[in-house]
């Protein structure tokens, strides 16, 4: 049967990527995007701003909703100190899958830990499974609609801190309305939005930063 684009992804990795090279893996990745097949990766230009943020933070704790192939995984990963991991939460099992192979073929695999399932599920138990008290970094890239049922989870489970760095993907393209209104009136949270582009096109988006105030 005809393979997967997340296959096609995977194969374009291993084909022009080196192994235990981030760089070389995020570049493989963004020139398949560019030249093969769009892909929903966040991309190069909004990439440069997640790495940004995330050397800022050089978070000790760091949750990613949303892995899809690895990418953004990757991105972030690669930023962090030594003996830091990062959680990642992905739904669909053929996302995961490849994003396991694609995480391992950069070398980051010590440093991520890959769980299957809803966000609405996951996010309760994280405090007992990872004996995780709160989140320095949170990348929100998953199901649009739930940015702010999640938020709210996190406040509800104490996952955040004075000071947790939460940064959203797509507040544009695909749009996350709710969520913008909600962290941008929250007397709880300082917001900030960086304009950029949909990943790969010229297509306005951009990443939300909102750091939790307590
Ligand atoms: O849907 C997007 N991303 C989420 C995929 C949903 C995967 C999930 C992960 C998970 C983990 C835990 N709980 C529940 C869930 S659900 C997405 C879509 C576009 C886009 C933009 C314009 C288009 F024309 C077409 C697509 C661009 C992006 O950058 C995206 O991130
Ligand atoms: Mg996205």
């Amino acid at each position: 049967t005809r393979s997967t684009r997340p296959q096609r992804m995977l194969k374009a990795v291993q084909k022009n990527a080196t192994k235990g090279n981030p760089e070389s893996v995020i570049s493989a990745i963004d020139y398949f995007c560019k030249n093969s097949e769009w892909a929903m990766n966040v991309g190069d230009e909004k990439g440069s701003i997640l790495d940004s943020v995330v050397t800022e933070v050089n978070p000790s704790t760091v949750l990613e909703l949303g892995t899809y192939c690895g990418y953004s995984t990757v991105r972030i990963a690669r930023l962090l100190s030594p003996g830091t991991k990062l959680i990642t939460l992905e739904f669909n099992p053929a996302y995961a899958a490849v994003a396991r192979q694609i995480i391992a073929y950069a070398g980051l695999q010590d440093k991520v830990t890959l769980v299957e399932g809803p966000s609405s599920e996951l996010i309760p138990q994280i405090k007992e499974r990872f004996g995780i008290t709160t989140f320095d970094f949170i990348f929100l890239d998953h199901w649009k609609d739930r940015y702010l049922p999640d938020i709210k989870l996190f406040e509800e489970c104490g996952l955040l801190r004075k000071g947790s760095v939460l940064l959203a993907d797509n507040v544009i393209c695909p749009g996350t309305p709710e969520y913008l209104e909600y962290v941008r009136n929250s007397p709880h949270y300082e917001s900030r939005y960086y304009p950029a582009h949909l990943e790969y096109t010229k297509v306005e988006d951009g990443l939300e930063k909102s750091v939790f105030l307590g």
